[in-house]
């Protein structure tokens, strides 16, 4: 199916991402609604992302999981790149969690339960996220998460030393270290640092960036509060 930009009456804006904007779209002829993430070929140079967006593309479009933002296509003219992507009316988990501070024991074991299904399901592809964090997660109509944003994941093992540009609070120890070869356990320690999020409000090494480096190297976290159940902080500790 040839994909352009004609096929497609834009609704409304829905955010600025890492390269560009994000739109609620509908297919004229289908009726389809998805979402149009318009990536900035310039800035992608400049930022010298371009493979990160290429494996962006190549990782994205071959998942299909319902804990995953399906990939629909993709298409480009001379200055933009176009993806379409599943919608998520949810927004992201970023701004529920700090719109409701914290998650119920419930709600983040439910959270758990999926993003850990979604890393399955990506592990089952030899493939690691490397970048999960509540920014990169969405949520779909009945409250279901959807993790996108592949534009960091890899092929596993891998030592592959990219310029992690953001936050360092989902970095395992072993991808701040230098020549260390991670595996898929960085994205195991991704969904401990999650759950300790959901069930806090925030991360458990939030520092400055380089205090934030120290303490997650030395495993150093800030513990979690007494009104968390015991079976929450074994799970925890056990990620
Ligand atoms: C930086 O904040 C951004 C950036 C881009 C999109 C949103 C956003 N996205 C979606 N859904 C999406 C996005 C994609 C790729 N599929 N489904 C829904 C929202 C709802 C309220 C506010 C914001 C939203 C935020």
């Amino acid at each position: 199916v040839c994909l352009h930009l004609g096929m497609f009456e834009i609704d409304k804006p829905l955010g600025k991402g890492k390269f560009g904007r994000v739109y609620l779209v509908k297919h004229r002829v289908s009726g389809f609604v998805c979402a149009l993430k318009v990536l900035n070929k310039a800035e992608i140079i400049r930022e010298n992302a371009e493979k990160h967006v290429r494996r962006e593309i190549e990782v994205h479009s071959n998942l299909r999981h319902p804990g995953i933002l399906a990939f629909y296509g993709w298409f480009h003219d001379t200055r933009r790149i176009f993806l379409l992507l599943e919608y998520a009316p949810g927004g992201e988990l970023f701004r529920v969690l700090r719109r409701v501070g914290r998650f119920s024991e419930r709600r983040a074991a439910t959270c758990a339960v999926q993003v850990a299904q979604a890393l399955n399901c990506l592990h089952s592809k030899n493939v690691m996220h490397r970048d999960i964090k509540p920014e990169n997660i969405l949520f779909g109509l009945h409250g279901e998460l959807k993790v996108a944003d592949f534009g960091y994941s890899v092929h596993a093992p891998s030592n592959r030393r990219d310029t992690l540009c953001g936050t360092l609070d989902y970095l395992p120890p072993e991808m701040l270290s230098t020549k260390a070869k991670y595996t898929k356990a960085v994205d195991q320690w991704t969904l401990g640092v999650l759950t300790y999020e959901f069930l806090v409000g925030e991360a458990p090494f939030e520092d400055t960036p380089f205090m934030t480096r120290k303490r997650i190297i030395k495993g150093d976290m800030t513990p979690l509060p007494d009104s968390v159940s015991t079976e929450a902080k074994d799970f925890v500790h056990s990620v």
